[in-house]
């Protein structure tokens, strides 16, 4: 059998030298590249390297939670994988000793009706999306279950506008599918699971899955393109828990893609279909491309250090770029939609960003949904039917919106390239003893990411119940509704005892 070692040396070479360019510009520091090793100063954090290529975080002169002779260590143990024969690709998922794993991690959205309110359950009790002073953790549950209760009506008429449930899952299925079938022309045998967070097939159901299948190598690859501590850091930091807690996972070796929306192939991707889009105006050159993207409160940014906001400019800066290499130099501009509750969230807001243009005589108008990549709630109805009948009573005369990107082969097939890249960094957790393991944490592992991108877990305004002292949007909301609650309860003590001010005032009973 060749050696993967073969297989590999050209991806490995590549990966640290187009990384590289990229880092030493954010950096501005020297760094240098031989045969996939990488040197750096002692007291920086090699998965920054990593980072900094793929997330543009800039450099870390952070504590080192990998060794530099751990980074050539893991590089160095590509030597012992191997390439698979014809046999193997023909009926099992080996390469060599090992059974590779992709694992996709996704929202989740309900599919029907009676599933909104517990999916919204979910989704609050994720302590990522409302994150509560931690004197007030215990109040988590009975929160969410207030919220989901309470949202779950516009949700539901959300749901029953796009066929009575979100199509996420059966997108992520063909996606995994599609995916699954690109690594095996690849020569990269590989199963694909889908994990979901917030519904089913929960993450926990995949895990059980890789168990029974007996995966050895995983690779963790968020289906959000950009990282988000809400989105994918929200799944990693689920996966670290279910991780930590089995043995047989603490021994898979792992790897995780944090974010990939700087890859060519999904460039090259959004930028065909928004160059597609375009045709279909009678004078192209004229149309705004307006990109939004799912927003985030903005503390997540401000205060957590969320790095969703650099990493959607950036993504942005290059589909022009990439589009301008095809003449196409039309105006753009990026807002932020789908914001829940009383707190600020990124800004500018896709609603009031619609108004303006409207005003400002923009009369062509091409929505590009940036951060998903399948259609949802978000795409179907928010776009295509809330911010659409917007745009046109904005003066707006012409809309039209890009398709998510769903299967398309240049996409599916550049993921594949992301997962075979990702494989020499594929490394274990696997020391029983758990301080050793925080030491000799992998590149790129799961619980890295995490230290990298949330590591103090700072509390943060949660999302969508704050109480704010003063005369505050959010204190008049929910003064507002208490009041309103409390006016309810007296009426109906009111009728139901025939006590109560009302009756003593003389008001009620109405007919005497
Ligand atoms: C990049 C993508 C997303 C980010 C960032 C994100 C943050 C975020 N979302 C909420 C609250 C809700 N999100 C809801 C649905 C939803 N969100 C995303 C993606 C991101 N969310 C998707 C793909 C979907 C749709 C799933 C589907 O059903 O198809 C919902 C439910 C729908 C609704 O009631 O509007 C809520 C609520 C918060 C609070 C948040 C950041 C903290
Ligand atoms: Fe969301």
């Amino acid at each position: 059998m060749l050696r993967l070692i073969e297989f590999f040396k050209p991806f490995n070479i590549l990966y640290f030298h187009r990384l590289l360019p990229h880092a030493i510009c954010s950096s501005q520091k020297m760094y240098r590249s031989s045969g996939g090793h990488v040197e750096a100063p002692s007291n920086t954090n090699p998965l920054k390297i990593y980072m900094a290529g793929r997330c543009s975080l800039g450099w870390s002169e952070a504590q080192p939670l990998v060794s530099k002779q751990s980074l050539n260590r893991h590089l160095l143990s590509v030597e012992a994988l191997v390439t698979p024969t014809a046999q193997d690709v023909s009926d099992t998922p080996f390469i060599g000793d090992d059974k590779i794993g992709v694992l996709l991690l996704n929202l989740g959205g309900p599919e029907t009706l009676e599933d909104v309110q517990p999916f919204l359950f979910n989704l609050f009790a994720d302590p990522d999306i409302i994150r509560l002073p931690r004197l007030f953790s215990f109040l988590q549950k009975p929160l969410a279950q207030f919220v989901s209760v309470a949202r779950a009506p516009k949700s539901k008429e959300g749901y029953a506008s796009i066929g009575g449930g979100s199509p996420l899952r059966r997108m992520t299925d063909a996606q995994a599918e599609e995916l699954k079938k690109s690594l095996w022309t690849k020569n990269v045998p590989a199963n694909v699971y889908v994990g979901m967070r917030y519904w089913h097939p929960f993450t926990e159901e995949a895990i059980e899955q890789i168990k029974r299948d007996g995966i050895t190598k995983l690779v963790v690859l968020p289906l959000y393109p950009q990282f988000s501590i809400s989105t994918s850091g929200s799944s990693l930091r689920l996966l670290e828990s279910i991780f930590r807690e089995d043995e047989y996972l603490v021994n898979m070796q792992h790897t995780v893609i944090p974010s990939w929306y700087q890859r060519e192939g999904y460039i090259t991707a959004m930028a065909n279909l928004i160059e597609k889009e375009l045709k279909d105006f009678d004078s192209h050159k004229e149309v705004m491309i307006f990109f939004s993207a799912h927003g985030v409160p903005l503390a997540y940014v401000e205060k957590a250090g969320d790095p969703y906001k650099a990493e959607m400019e950036e993504c942005v800066d290059l589909v022009m770029g990439e589009l301008e290499k095809r003449n196409i130099t039309n105006a753009y501009t990026l807002a932020y939609q789908s914001r829940v509750g009383p707190v600020e969230w990124l800004r500018p807001y896709t609603d009031e960003t619609i108004v303006e243009l409207g005003k400002r005589g923009v009369r062509s108008l091409l929505a590009v949904p940036i951060s998903f990549v399948s259609e949802h709630i978000e795409t179907l109805e928010e776009i295509d039917v809330e911010y659409k009948e917007l745009a046109l009573k904005s003066g707006i005369q012409k809309w039209g919106r890009v398709p998510a990107l769903g299967c398309e082969p240049t996409f599916i097939s550049d993921l594949a390239d992301a997962v075979i890249e990702s494989l020499p960094y594929v490394g274990a957790m696997a020391v029983s003893n758990l301080e050793a393991r925080q030491s000799l944490v992998p590149l790129g592992s799961v619980e890295e990411l995490l230290a990298a991108y949330d590591s103090q877990r700072k509390e943060l305004p949660p999302p969508v119940l704050v109480w704010e002292w003063g005369w505050t949007k959010s204190a008049e909301t929910w003064n507002g509704r208490a009041a309103m609650l409390a006016v309810l309860l007296l009426l109906f003590l009111e009728v139901t005892t025939g006590q109560g001010f009302l009756h003593q005032w003389g008001i009620l009973p109405l007919f005497r």
